[in-house]
C-alpha cells in the first residue's frame, strides 16, 4: 500500500526524531524549561497555520463528509491542542497566554510555508501528505515513550494526548488521512506519487527541525522590533 511505502521511506527521519534530545528528554521526564517555552510559543503559531491549511482543504472538498472531517481538524487544532500546551506550560512554570502573539521563528516559517504551498498548488492529496507527519510522528513518538516512561513522568498526560487510535477503530485523523492517499493511489501516475511522497518526507524532516529549533532556541539573527 502507498501509505506503507511512504511510512517506510520516512523511517530514518522518524528514527532521528525519536533520538532527538528533546524527545529523549520527554521520555526521561526532564526537558529544559527554555526549550518547552519556545516549543509552546512556536507551536501556537504553527497550529494557527495548521488550522488555515485544514480550512484550505475544506474549500477543496467535494463531499459534506470530507468537509465535516476537515472542520473537526480545524476545531482540534485551535481548541483541543491548547490543552496539551497547558500541560507543558505547567511543567515549565510559564503562563500559556504569554505566547499567543509570538512571531514565527525561521523553522516555523519554513514549515508553515511548506504547508501553505500544498494548499496553493495542490489538491486534497497534497494537503493530506503535508499535514500527516504532524499527527503521525506524534502518535509514533508517544507510543514508543508510553511503554518506557516512569509512572511519575510529568509528561505522561501530554504523551497520552497524542497516543491516537489505540483501539484500532480507524476513526482517528491519521488513519483517515492515510486512507485518503491509499484510496487514490491506484489511479495516480508514478510522478504524482513521487510528488506526494516528497511533500510528506519534507514535512517529516521539518518535524525534526521543529524539535531542534525549540531545543537550540534558534531564532532570527536580526530582530527589527
Ligand atoms: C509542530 C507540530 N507537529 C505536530 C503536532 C501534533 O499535532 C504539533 N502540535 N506541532
Amino acid at each position: 500500500m502507498f501509505s506503507e511505502e511512504i511510512k517506510q521511506a520516512a523511517q530514518p527521519i522518524l528514527h532521528d526524531i525519536q533520538q532527538h534530545p528533546f524527545v529523549q528528554g520527554i521520555q526521561a521526564g526532564k526537558v529544559p524549561s527554555t526549550a518547552l517555552a519556545v516549543y509552546v510559543e512556536q507551536d501556537t503559531c504553527f497550529l494557527n497555520a495548521f488550522a488555515k491549511v485544514f480550512a484550505g482543504a475544506l474549500v477543496k472538498s467535494q463531499t459534506t463528509e470530507r468537509m465535516r472531517f476537515f472542520s473537526e481538524q480545524i476545531q482540534y487544532s485551535l481548541a483541543d491542542e491548547s490543552a496539551a500546551h497547558q500541560i507543558l506550560c505547567d511543567i515549565a512554570g510559564i503562563e500559556l497566554t504569554e505566547h499567543q502573539h509570538a512571531e514565527p521563528r525561521p523553522l516555523t516559517a519554513l514549515y508553515t510555508e511548506h504547508l501553505f504551498t500544498a494548499v496553493r498548488e495542490g489538491d486534497l492529496l497534497d494537503i493530506a501528505a503535508v499535514v500527516l507527519p504532524c499527527p503521525w510522528t506524534y502518535n509514533e513518538i508517544s507510543r514508543a515513550i508510553v511503554e518506557n516512561a516512569a509512572p511519575d513522568n510529568p509528561f505522561l498526560s501530554w504523551i497520552e494526548f497524542y497516543q491516537g487510535d489505540e483501539e484500532g477503530t480507524g476513526d482517528d485523523s491519521v488513519t483517515q488521512l492515510f486512507a485518503m492517499l491509499d484510496e487514490a493511489a491506484p489511479k495516480l501516475s508514478a510522478q504524482r506519487k513521487e510528488e506526494i511522497t516528497h511533500r510528506f518526507l519534507r514535512s517529516c524532516e521539518l518535524e525534526y527541525d521543529f524539535w531542534e529549533q525549540a531545543y537550540s532556541q534558534k531564532d532570527w539573527k536580526y530582530q527589527w522590533k
